[in-house]
């Protein structure tokens, strides 16, 4: 019997929605039936007619006629009709998300045995087949506990090992039907469903197995997890910023994929689903939070496209995993680590139903979502954790003493002493060879022609790049799917094949996919069998689309039900020529020793403040001012020379523009302008309504503070005491560290600022901090006419791209003034009101100044940190040394 095309759509019209209301809240199959016989009267191939049979007899009045029993009506026919039920009255606790367990992109494998208990607001319904809990057994197998009962009202043979369950509750219905059992036993029960609350997703899909006759579901997570591998991972991290920061390929610090114009660099299989698509976080009933589609998966989207080219262009991709990644087999040992290059195979949708709170499409109610298989690319070799090695442990990060906000081991007084730095060993920092990323062309360049007998090495820079363009690949509408081995035996029928025409018959993949391979009744595409429990359609315009081919015809796939991929699909297949090229080692090069002269964009550059691979392994951070340090084997790498530092008069002085200015839409700041003696400089004072007065003080001449910025630099590069360091976040809302982006020191009084600043007392601070804070003092007397007693100094230095961003610097007991000496690259510090940005995160600033080296900005009134905030966005390498007055501590 084939499943009639209603079904095949998946949809419950609105009418008929509304119809379904004027069910009897619980009613017997026979109610259902003539009901949806008027409904679907002349509607349905094969559907309607049954229907029809069914209505009439009910409705006879003839007492010969037998009244309609289970056994009349055939398996596929009632689910049709839970099915119908189903999707008519889905309610909370029916739709779950399933939860994104998969090695593929965006899984859609639902999970029978984790279903949440209902929320306590909903009255639990049930259909009278009523499943206890799941249980688990060993091997991950979900057993469903189901009785005689439920198999007698399917019509379905009963089973001698399992229980006859429970007599039904009578129901009061006026056609109450015999169920015949086995063994001449016989039971009176009515076939009720309940109409509006609907069916568990869960029952559904045991329903489902049962009547097809289909193995229980089998959990693809690992029941338990192996120890760690015996290797190494040749790269693995602590933290996510780790990753960004010292893998070239991975910078994705908010989405899983790390792409650019359409070519995918890093794919990072964590806790979370796939990049792309609309999503919105979904919270059950239990408080567990997924994150379910909100629209469909559609190439509009740039992750889903890189990854549907991906796979027609074959090119390679660096997959990482986190620990948080439920299908590995072992422990990591290490939250994330590097697992190596892999190609995309094969790729093709899902369905996936609307999760409650989700608005539906207006003609059906699931997503559609795209998957992706990814396969080792074998010129690499053997994966490093199927190799023999000793047995490894992620080696606990070095403590360094100031890891812990101590003070490290050598006092910095004796740096004072030692004067001078004392030249180190040193590594010079090759900029251009440090961990810049292979830059993607601008656009793809056309395919290159290649011989097949050609050299593929491990290194090969520009294989994959020479992929044809997007352009070139058939936007046909079936284009998304692919299936590569499989697309040579299909005869050009389906779209792709045409990519195959320079696949190189390797050998030959003896890919069962190919002969698992069938037609589709409806639309006429091939798709490969995938899973166990049957055949589907995988093409989503067909009305065919993810519904099952089981031994009893086509059923549709219930929200909930998981399927397990058939062992022929999972087969390891070779990789195809086109993908055999590495383009570059999943190992970034560690900073090379030839050395240079540094220029000032250079030596503040974007590159210099990124992390490092350390030999080891480890993905580090660069958290040291002055060199690039190995948080697990303590290794230095890198260290800065005297060289580095940048002399002064290589500071851009040219001051555009003395006065700032407001955003557009904000109102220009009372202001006024005066001179002042002593140093002679330029004061332009600014009234911040309600809150104090900011004056920016632009002295003439800068011979202060070019020595102040030389002595600076001098001080971060020595190493016999780290002081400039770039610290962790107070913040929980990461997983492992999140360090600031700056490299700070706090002198004097502890200010507690977000982040754990190394704090030292001002008798052990470098010099250049006292004189800086004596420029700021005499600045301050002059301009406020009253000496400002500072106890406190904070000391930031930024590399080319790192910003303070939107802060206030009100912590208790902080007193009215704060004033900060600016040096090196200009900066633009903005000060916006805080009232009502919550609401609007864009909120205008009301002032944007530029700060020159040697200007001075002092802030005075309380209020200006309680009722505005402030950002510093610096163009290059500079250095701010803020001074307060910290109440109730002293500066020692
Ligand atoms: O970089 C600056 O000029 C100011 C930094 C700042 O706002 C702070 O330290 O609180
Ligand atoms: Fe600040």
């Amino acid at each position: 019997m084939t499943w009639p095309a209603c079904l095949s759509e998946r949809f419950i019209s609105p009418s008929l929605r509304t119809a379904f209301g004027s069910l009897p809240r619980r009613a017997d199959i026979d109610t259902v039936v003539v009901f949806l016989a008027d409904q679907f009267v002349g509607d349905f191939d094969g559907m309607g007619a049954e229907f029809q049979r069914l209505a009439t007899r009910s409705e006879s009045e003839d007492p010969n006629e037998s009244p309609v029993t289970p056994g009349d009506v055939d398996t596929p026919f009632r689910l049709r009709v839970l099915y119908l039920l189903y999707y008519a009255n889905p309610s909370s606790e029916h739709i779950q998300t399933p939860e994104r367990e998969d090695m593929t992109d965006a899984d859609c494998s639902g999970s029978d045995s984790d279903i949440p208990p209902p929320p306590k607001a909903v009255k639990r319904q049930s259909l009278p087949l009523e499943f206890k809990k799941p249980r688990r057994k060993d091997g991950g197998m979900l057993l469903v506990n189901i009785d005689n009962s439920l198999l007698a009202l399917l019509g379905r043979p009963l089973q001698p090992n399992l229980p006859r369950g429970k007599p039904r509750k009578e129901v009061a219905t006026p056609k109450s039907k015999r169920v015949k059992m086995e063994e001449g036993s016989e039971q009176t029960r009515p076939f009720i469903v309940d109409t509006r609350g609907g069916i568990r997703s869960s029952t559904f899909a045991a329903v489902m197995r049962l009547v097809a006759g289909l193995e229980p579901a089998r959990s693809p997570r690992p029941t338990v997890k192996l120890p760690a591998p015996a290797r190494a991972p040749p790269v693995w991290a602590q933290s996510r910023q780790e990753l960004c920061e010292a893998l070239p390929y991975y910078r994705a610090f908010q989405s899983g994929m790390y792409m650019c114009k359409r070519v995918p660099f890093g794919y990072l299989l964590d806790g979370f689903p796939s990049p792309g698509g609309q999503a919105v976080r979904v919270t059950d009933a239990t408080g567990k939070v997924s994150v379910s589609l909100a629209a469909d998966h559609t190439r509009d989207d740039a992750r889903i496209d890189t990854l549907v080219l991906a796979a027609q262009r074959q090119s390679p991709i660096i997959l990482l995993a986190g620990e948080g990644y439920a299908l590995l087999p072992w422990k990591l040992g290490c939250a994330y680590a590097v697992l190596g290059w892999y190609w995309v195979s094969c790729t093709w949708y899902e369905a996936e139903p609307c999760a409650h709170g989700v608005e539906p499409r207006d003609d059906r109610q699931w997503f559609r979502r795209l998957k992706v298989r990814f396969d080792w690319i074998d010129t690499q070799g053997t994966p490093w954790w199927l190799t023999k090695g000793e047995p490894w442990v992620a080696p606990d990060d070095v403590v360094v003493a100031i890891e812990d906000g101590r003070l490290p081991p050598t006092p910095v007084s004796q740096y004072k002493e030692l004067g001078q730095p004392t030249q180190i060993a040193a590594i010079k920092v090759p900029v251009s060879q440090l961990v810049n990323p292979p830059t993607p062309p601008q656009d793809p360049p056309p395919r290159v022609a290649r011989e097949s007998s050609g050299d593929h090495m491990i290194g090969d820079t520009h294989d994959v790049w020479a992929r044809p363009p997007a352009s070139e690949i058939s936007t046909s509408p079936f284009g998304d799917l692919y299936f590569s081995p499989l697309a040579k035996s299909r005869g050009g029928r389906l779209p792709g094949d045409h990519l195959l025409a320079n696949y190189h018959d390797d050998p030959s993949p003896s890919s069962p996919w190919r002969v698992s391979a069938e037609s589709c009744p409806t639309c006429s595409n091939d798709s490969p069998r995938l899973y166990v429990e049957g055949w589907t359609c995988l093409v989503p315009e067909c009305t065919q689309f993810w519904m099952l081919m089981t031994a009893v015809g086509i059923v549709p796939i219930a929200p909930c039900m998981r399927l397990s991929y058939d062992e022929s699909f999972l087969r390891v297949i070779p990789t195809p020529f086109d993908a055999s090229s590495l383009p570059y080692s999943i190992v970034p090069p560690l900073p090379s020793s030839a050395p240079g002269v540094e220029v000032l964009e250079e030596a503040g550059s974007r590159s210099l403040w990124r992390g490092f691979v350390c030999i080891c392994g480890r993905s580090n951070c660069r958290y040291r001012w002055e060199c690039l340090s190995c948080r697990a084997c303590g290794r230095q790498v890198a260290a800065q020379t005297d060289s580095d530092v940048v002399p002064a008069w290589r500071i851009k002085h040219g001051r555009a523009d003395p006065l700032g200015e407001a955003d557009e839409g904000s109102p220009d700041l009372p202001m006024s302008v005066s001179r002042m003696s002593g140093p002679s400089a330029t004061v332009v004072a600014y009234e911040l309504p309600q809150a104090g007065t900011l004056y920016h003080v632009m002295f003439d001449t800068t011979g202060r503070a070019d020595a102040i910025w030389e002595a600076y630099q001098r001080a971060a590069i020595q190493t016999l005491s780290p002081l400039f360091q770039r610290r962790a976040l107070k913040t929980k809302a990461v997983k492992g560290q999140l360090l600031s982006q700056q490299f700070a020191i706090n002198s004097g009084a502890s200010y507690k600022y977000i982040v754990e600043t190394l704090s030292y007392p001002f008798s052990d601070s470098p010099d250049c901090v006292m004189e800086a804070l004596d420029v700021i003092r005499e600045c301050v007397a002059s301009v406020l006419d009253e000496a400002v007693d500072f106890n406190e100094v904070l000391s930031v230095m930024y590399r080319e791209g790192q910003k303070m961003s939107w802060h206030d610097d009100g912590e208790h007991g902080l007193g009215p003034v704060v004033a900060a000496l600016s040096l090196g690259s200009p900066a633009t510090m903005s000060f916006r009101p805080k009232l009502g940005y919550k609401a609007a995160p864009k909120s205008p600033s009301v002032l944007n100044l530029t700060l020159m080296h040697g200007d001075v900005v002092i802030m005075a009134g309380r209020a200006i940190q309680y009722r505005y905030d402030h950002r510093v966005i610096p163009e290059g390498l500079r250095v701010a040394a803020t001074a307060r007055v910290i109440r109730g501590a002293s500066s020692q």
